[in-house]
């Protein structure tokens, strides 16, 4: 299991902001060369993030570029561009279908094989921002070996569907569900979209609280300011992890009585619970809680 809680978008063109993303914290860092980027400013960004990803080692930050679609000028220059730079993923703004994600590994293969990269080195990810590729989610989270993980990009959903985003989110219900049940069902990472209101820390508090009860295994952000946020609610809490651990311990004590089923402080216990209890402590050593298994048994 990989930490994908939080994707920090750094704009291409801005030397200041792409150099420094890493340092912040967050698990991934996702220089963008699309929407953030002026059309003018197109081949300066390109250039730019070329040079950071070659020569800034960014540890153990997962790099993401989002790149301008193929149905801009950009598109194939970007891609001839970033597979040489090797960053982990690349990922594929506006995927209104599976063909849209072949195309895309398609020119990202033959790029690895010119530059003598191993085949498969550079990850996908799909980011899906329309009524159609919210329909076909499932489809393009089966469309290629390569993806790791799909992603709502609800600014641009919004303006498709005609209505605005609120702070309930009640007009992506449909699309938060379709984009977290495709991953699922394919085994892959779901992303939930940015928070665009930075002085609204409550507000964006509560929307990090409702993806994670939805499922959502992290979310593209914006700004270093929101990192600390969402790694602290991902966190499971001191209470949860006591309680896996003595969801185990109770499950152990089952299992020597021969028994796949107990009941813990007058609830049942069986296997989608232990399930969920192996991964509240594995989610917890991965963000650093601590617990002590002897003393919680
Ligand atoms: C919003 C603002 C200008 C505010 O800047 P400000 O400077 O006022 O912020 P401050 O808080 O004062 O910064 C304090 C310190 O942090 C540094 N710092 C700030 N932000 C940083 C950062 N991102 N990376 C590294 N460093 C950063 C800053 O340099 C300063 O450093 P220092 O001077 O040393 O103290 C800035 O954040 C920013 O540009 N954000 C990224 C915006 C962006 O990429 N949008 C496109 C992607 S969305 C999209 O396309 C829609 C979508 O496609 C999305 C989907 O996929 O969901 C869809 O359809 O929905
Ligand atoms: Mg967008």
């Amino acid at each position: 299991m990989k930490l994908r809680r939080t994707m920090l978008y750094a704009p291409g063109h801005n030397p200041a902001l792409i150099k420094d993303a890493y340092i912040y914290g967050s698990d991934a860092v996702m220089f963008d060369l699309e929407d953030a980027v002026s059309l003018h400013e197109k081949d300066t960004a390109r250039l730019l993030v070329y040079h950071v990803l070659k020569t800034i080692d960014m540890g153990t930050t997962e790099t993401v570029v989002r790149i301008n679609g193929l149905d801009t000028p950009y598109g194939r220059e970007d891609i001839r561009a970033i597979v040489r730079a090797q960053p982990n993923v690349i990922r594929i703004p506006k995927t209104e279908t599976a063909q849209d994600v072949q195309d895309i590994e398609e020119l990202v293969e033959a790029e690895e094989r010119a530059a003598g990269i191993p085949i498969g080195t550079t990850k996908l990810m799909a980011a899906i921002e329309s009524p159609i590729g919210v329909l076909q989610a499932y489809q393009i989270a089966k469309a290629s070996e390569r993806l790791i993980g799909i992603a709502l990009g609800a600014e641009d959903y919004a303006t498709n569907l005609k209505t605005t985003r609120s702070k309930e989110g009640t007009e992506l219900m449909f699309a938060r569900g379709m984009v977290l049940n495709a991953a699922r069902a394919a085994g892959i990472y779901a992303l939930d979209t940015v928070f665009s209101d930075l002085n609204d820390e409550e507000g964006f508090r509560r929307e990090v609280q409702l993806i994670k009860q939805l499922g959502f295994d992290g979310k593209s952000i914006i700004s270093p300011r929101q990192i600390a946020i969402v790694h602290e609610v991902f966190a499971p809490t001191e209470q949860e992890i006591i309680y896996a651990q003595r969801v185990l311990y109770a499950i152990e004590e089952a299992e020597k009585r021969k028994s796949g089923v107990i009941a813990l402080d007058g609830r049942m216990i069986d296997k989608p619970i232990v399930d969920r209890a192996y991964r509240t402590l594995e989610l917890a050593r991965m963000s650093g809680g601590l617990f002590d298994e002897e003393e919680a048994a």
